[in-house]
Formats: structure tokens, sequence, C-alpha cells
């Protein structure tokens, strides 16, 4: 017997062996008195009282739609409630969260609950990072991973109930998720869906699922209490900190959560509340922070902590000590346009139910307040009840080459909650059709296949084919790696932006931000190699890069190599830095394969403003590009992005003859007016001038060849 289960009281034994009988995943054991302890408070939560009545519905219905205050504990029991339900059928349970701290952290937690160690019996999988083994019955996710998942498998055979959570939140993937468990339920009468939210409008999702039963758990674990500003200020960053400073001197005990819209902001706020006290932990979260910093916000602290966070922190966590919320009442929402094939990023007023979610942080351990800085009025007329669905927002290629290879062939017609707006859907397709993984009909193409089934976005399959005629193949891998990881890689903190700067200028590469971004990491692969090195954490400091970027590409690389080591002879041999050609066999493959993604500079304008080639777009390069002089003629770029201002992201400069004999820049492919002119005559003048000056090369060979000749 070891010491923990020594040190059980006999009252608690017998409590074991009660509660063994309802707990199948250690059967014989006697639990840990951490175990009693988490027992004790999961039975006040108010969804533990009406366990069985959840039962009951759940055996009566295939589809169970669940509301229900925040922290009334909808994460972490109902898939405890279902797991032991289901544990005859042998099969798993899944629930799924929009967001990976949520994920891991909520797997934590019930792993903890039900005593075992996480990984066994219950796990978590988020994209390229997992602790599951064969025992692992309850299995939390986020949705993008099931999705992935659901891929290969349309009936979700693994499972016996799927639960999406956090369901309000509308993602793409969520979106998905529910379109396809709808068809898998007709085929499949004996798996369960269980949808569920604090914040849920349980008619729209209702009216989807028309046969779906509804649970709603009232009652909250503690009262929150919500103030509002009396005048609206656009100072949030200031009022932040005065309210934190406030509650810092005036109010009784208890930890401080703050949500603000940038990782900007929460630097800046917490270098003003570092220098102001030394008796405040300050903890700054956002998803590019590395995960140990990240979870450095569950651990105690000797003083009062203040946590100053995105929207990461706004659903699902719960932060044992939060006694008081402070929220901004803003956030940032990426928006696809698709005309201009752009996403714009605009700090932007929070829904409803974010706010709700937000307020709902503090409650969940013990009684709290929310200071909300916003007036009641803004609140009440400015916010709308919840965000739009990311279906409406994002852009959809991908989504629809995932559908297509599932056999959903006419994605027009798809059963979706909200279908997509039309000129986003004939985008994708648009998108598809010049990638060649649709033909003219949309039927996916052999090439389409292959492309849906790689863990990055589809697009870079040309990358790949590209870059293994140009030999560098490797290379692509790496910046489609690098490209996939949740965060940038340079590091540019505002306080030391200057520093920075200078400590990413032995990474440039003059003509392009991507050979850029390979260098950092190849630089970062051999400090770690390099024998006597700093401690990588330390390379990455004084490099202002973001180590937990660099490992996430670097994993996300290796399992890449693996995936397509069927699809393409991948050798190990890599494009040697050495060559002299480097540079420009990867600029010419990067050219080559996003030559939809091309835009010439534009003289009319000040030298730095370039438009695209096919949608005729302004915008400049992003100031933090190598290439931000503008003055290269041609660029390649990989985003379009407005904060504001529209820029061009992650460009590199490339060679209009590297495009001439590309279908799309033929002149009958070129977008021209009404009247049949070329839309951007300059596109059309440049591409001639390339065109000439290839021939002109070609006639000095031949002719150079016939002298050859002659001379032999
Ligand atoms: N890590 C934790 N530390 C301390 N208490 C916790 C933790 N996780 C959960 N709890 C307790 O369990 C309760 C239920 O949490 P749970 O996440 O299941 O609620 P929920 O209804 O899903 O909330 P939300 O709608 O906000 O996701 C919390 O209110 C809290 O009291």
């Amino acid at each position: 017997m070891n010491d923990l289960q020594q040190n059980q009281t006999t009252a608690q034994q017998a409590e074991s062996l009660e509660d063994s009988r309802a707990n199948p995943l250690r059967p014989h054991e006697l639990h840990s008195s951490r175990y009693f302890q988490l027992l004790k408070s999961r039975r006040k939560l108010p969804v533990s009282l009406r366990r069985q009545e959840f039962l009951d519905i759940y055996h009566d219905s295939q589809v169970i739609l669940v509301s229900g205050e925040t922290g009334s504990g909808k994460t972490t029991q109902i898939p405890q409630f279902i797991l032991f339900d289901e544990w005859e059928s042998g099969k798993k349970v899944a629930c799924t969260q929009p967001r990976r701290l949520a994920t891991t952290s909520v797997a934590t937690r019930t792993a903890a609950e039900l005593d075992v160690p996480l990984g066994d019996q219950v796990g978590y999988s988020v994209r390229f990072e997992r602790k599951t083994s064969r025992m692992t019955r309850l299995k939390y996710m986020t949705d993008g991973l099931l999705l992935s998942e659901a891929s290969k498998d349309r009936d979700f055979s693994a499972y016996s109930c799927v639960i999406l959570d956090e369901a309000h939140e509308r993602t793409l993937s969520t979106d998905l998720l529910m379109a396809l468990l709808k068809m898998a339920t007709s085929r499949r009468p004996c798996l369960k869906v269980v949808i569920m939210s604090a914040t849920l409008n349980v008619e729209k999702i209702q009216s989807y699922f028309p046969a779906a039963a509804t649970f709603e758990i009232s009652g909250k674990v503690h009262p929150v209490q919500i103030h509002y500003l009396s005048h609206s200020t656009p100072r949030y960053c200031y009022c932040a900190v005065t309210v934190v400073k406030h509650i810092h001197k005036n109010m009784a005990e208890g930890d401080i959560l703050l949500f603000l819209p940038t990782s900007g902001d929460i630097e800046m706020v917490c270098s003003i509340l570092r220098d102001e006290y030394e008796d405040l932990t300050i903890l700054p979260l956002y998803s590019a922070l590395s995960r140990a910093r990240q979870e450095e916000i569950f651990e105690d602290s000797e003083y009062r902590k203040c946590i100053v966070a995105t929207n990461v922190a706004e659903t699902s966590i719960t932060i044992d000590g939060i006694v008081y919320v402070v929220d901004s009442g803003l956030e940032i929402r990426p928006v696809y346009n698709p005309r201009l094939r752009m996403s714009t990023v605009l700090t932007s007023p929070i829904s409803k139910a974010s706010a709700k979610q937000r307020a709902g942080r503090a409650g969940r351990t013990q009684p709290g307040i929310c200071f909300r800085l916003y007036t009641e009025q803004t609140h009440r007329a400015c916010f709308i009840p919840s965000a739009p669905p990311g279906i409406l927002e994002g852009e959809l290629a991908s989504q629809i080459l995932l559908l297509k290879v599932m056999g959903f062939d006419s994605v027009g017609t798809f059963d979706f909650v909200d279908p997509p707006h039309p000129e986003v859907y004939l985008r994708g397709l648009q998108d598809l059709r010049s990638m060649r993984y649709i033909d003219d009909k949309g039927t996916i193409t052999r090439t389409g296949r292959i492309a849906a089934r790689l863990s990055v976005h589809p697009k870079w399959l040309n990358a790949f084919m590209e870059g293994q005629k140009n030999g560098c193949l490797r290379e692509m891998i790496d910046l489609a790696a690098i490209s996939s990881t949740q965060h940038p890689i340079f590091l540019r903190p505002p306080p030391a932006r200057f520093a920075a700067d200078i400590a990413h200028q032995r990474f440039a590469c003059p003509l392009s931000d991507h050979i850029s971004q390979l260098n950092a990491l190849h630089a970062y692969e051999s400090a770690i190699k390099t024998e006597n090195r700093l401690p990588i954490n330390q390379w990455c400091f004084d490099a202002f890069l973001n180590r937990r970027a660099l490992s996430e590409a670097v994993r996300i690389r290796d399992q890449l190599v693996v995936s397509l080591q069927n699809e393409l002879a991948i050798t190990k041999e890599v494009c040697r830095f050495e060559d002299a050609e480097y540079d420009t066999h990867i600029r010419k493959t990067l050219a080559r394969s996003f030559f939809y993604q091309c835009a010439l500079k534009h003289p009319d304008m000040f030298g730095t403003i370039y438009r695209t080639v096919h949608e005729g777009h302004t915008a400049g390069i992003h100031p933090e590009s190598v290439l931000s002089e503008g003055i290269q003629e041609w660029m390649v770029y990989s985003e379009f992005v407005s904060s504001g201002t529209p820029y061009l992201q992650t460009v590199t400069a490339v060679d209009p003859a590297w495009l001439i004999d590309l279908d799309f820049f033929q002149d009958d492919s070129l977008p021209k007016t009404a009247d049949g002119n070329f839309k951007q005559p300059l596109v059309k003048k440049s591409l001639d001038k390339a065109r000439k000056k290839r021939d002109s090369l070609e006639e000095d060979l031949i002719s150079f060849e016939i002298l050859d000749l002659k001379a032999t």
C-alpha cells in the first residue's frame, strides 16, 4: 500500500468502495486523498445534482443540446457521465474544444478527478501533440483534429458519443462536424451527439437537428457581480491599468484576470504593472507564448496574480483563485474578404456571448466580480448576441477540398447549419481549379486527393512538386511547416523592437522573407546540435526567435516528411546553402507555386505600393518585411492582411521570366475590362518585356550554337 493510500481514512475507504462501483476506470483500487477532495467539490456542481436526469434524456435521444451557466460542470462532468454509461460499449467518447489550451487543461482536470494518469483512460489530442494511449476512452481534442479524423472515417466509428463543447463559437470545424455528425447519426443509430455551451443559440441548432432533446442546467456555482463604466472610454489599456490598481490597492484577496485584444496591448500593460508593483505576479497569456509560459497561469504564487490575456482564456478554462475579471470588451477577429482574397484583422467589440463567457471565468471556485470597461448601454445596444459563424468569415478552399475527398461532390448543396456566402464558395472553387486540385467539372483530381490528405494547407502540394523539379523540396516542406505553426517565428516585443530587428538581421535574405524564415529555422536546428552551445532557450531569447513556433515547425516538418514519403520521392538531400543559385531555386519555386498571389509595383505611387496581378488591389509591403522598401518590381506574397492599412505579408521578390509560360499569365487569362482592354496594362507590358528578353536570349543561344557548330 502506498503513502497516499495509507493516508486515507476508514470513512474515505468506505466511500471509495462505494464510488468505485460508479468508476469503472479503477474498479479494484483505492483512491488518493486528492480524489476525495475533488469528489467533494464535484458533487456540489449544479450538473452533478442532475446526473440521472441527464442520463435519462441521453438514453432516449440521439442528439442532445446542453446549455447551462458557465462553471456549472458541463465540460468536466458530462463527458464522465457518458463515459461511465458507455463503458460497456468499448468505444471512445470524444469531447471537442475550439482551443488547445482549453483542451489540455480540461483533460488534465478530468484525469485528476478520475484519479488516473493523464494519457491513460483520459487523454487529449491537439494538432501535432497528443497524450493518449490504447487505454484512452475519453479523449478531449480540438475540433480541427476530430474533423481531420472524420475525413478518414465519416461514421465516427471509433466513438460511441461525440460531444461538441463551446458550440456557440461556431468555428468552421465545429460547423462542419455538426453537418457530418448529422449524416453519421442517420447511418449509425447508436452514435450519440451532445452539443454544449453556456451561450448556445438553442433555437438555431434545434432547427438544424429537429429531433434533438434539450437539457438545461440552471444555477451557478458562485455569484458574479457585474460592474459597468458610467462613461465610455477609447483608452482601454489605461482604463484597465487603473482598474487593476484599484483592485490591488482596495479590494479583498483574489486573483485578477484581465482581457485585452492584442498581444501588443498585453505586453504593454504587463510592463506598466511590473514597473509599479513588486507584490503582484503579472502573467501574460496569449497563443504565441510557449506552452510552459502559458501554463504558469495555473501555478500557485506568493502574491496576488494578475493574468493579462487575449480571448484564449475566454472559454472552458478554470483558473483557481480568480475572483476579479476585468473585460476590455474588445478582441481581434480576422475576417476574410473573398474579393480581395484578404484577411482583415481589426480590433472590434466582442459579442454578448463572449462577454458572458469572460465574466464566467470568475465565480468558479468562489464568488467573483466582473468589471466591464464599457457602459451598460454599449453592452445592450452595440454588442451583437453572438459572433458570426466562422464559415461566414473564413476562406474555404481547404474545407471544400476536404468535403470533396470525402465524396461530397456538390458542396454547394451541402447541408450546413449556415451555408457559406456564395462568393466565398466560388472563390474557393476557383482557387482549387487554379491549383489543379479539381477539374473543369469540379471533380477532385488525383493531385487534389493527395493535397487533401496533407496535414498543412493543400496549396503546399504544388510547391512540393515544383520544389522537387527545382531541387528544393526539403526547403518547401520546411516553409510549409513554418507557415502552419500558429505563431510567427520572429518575435518583436513592443519594448524591444529595435533590438529584435537588429538580432533578426543575421537571418535576413535581402530578396525574401521566406528564405529569412528558413535561415532562422536552420540556425535554430544547428544551435540545438552544436556542442557546448548556449541552452537553446537562451539562444532563442537572444535571437528574438519564438522557440515554441520553431520546435512546432520542426515537429510538423518531420511528420510531413513521413506522410509525403509515399507520394513524393523525398531524398535526404537539401539545396546547398553555398550554392550560388540557392536563393534563386527557392524564389523560382515559390513564384511558380503561388503565381496566383503575385503583385507588381505600382509606379504612380511613392514607390512602395504594389498592385495584385489578379484582382488589381493595392497594398504596401508589411513594415516587418526585408523588402519593405519596395525596390523590387515583382513579388509573390503569402498573406494579404489589413489592420487598417492593407499589406502584403511574407513576400519574396520574383523574376517575371519565371512566370511567363504559366497559363495564368497568358494574354487570354489576364483580367480585362468590359471593352476587352487589359485591366492592368502594366502587368501585360512587364510580361511582354520578359518574353522579348527570353526570346532574344534564345535567339542568341541558337546563333551561338550555330557558330559553335561551324567552329567544330
Ligand atoms: N482546474 C480547475 N481548478 C479548480 N476548479 C476547477 C478546475 N476545473 C474545473 N473546476 C471546477 O469545476 C467546475 C466546472 O467546470 P467546467 O469546466 O466543467 O464547467 P463548464 O460548465 O463547462 O463551464 P464553461 O461553460 O465555462 O466551460 C468549475 O466551476 C470549477 O469549480
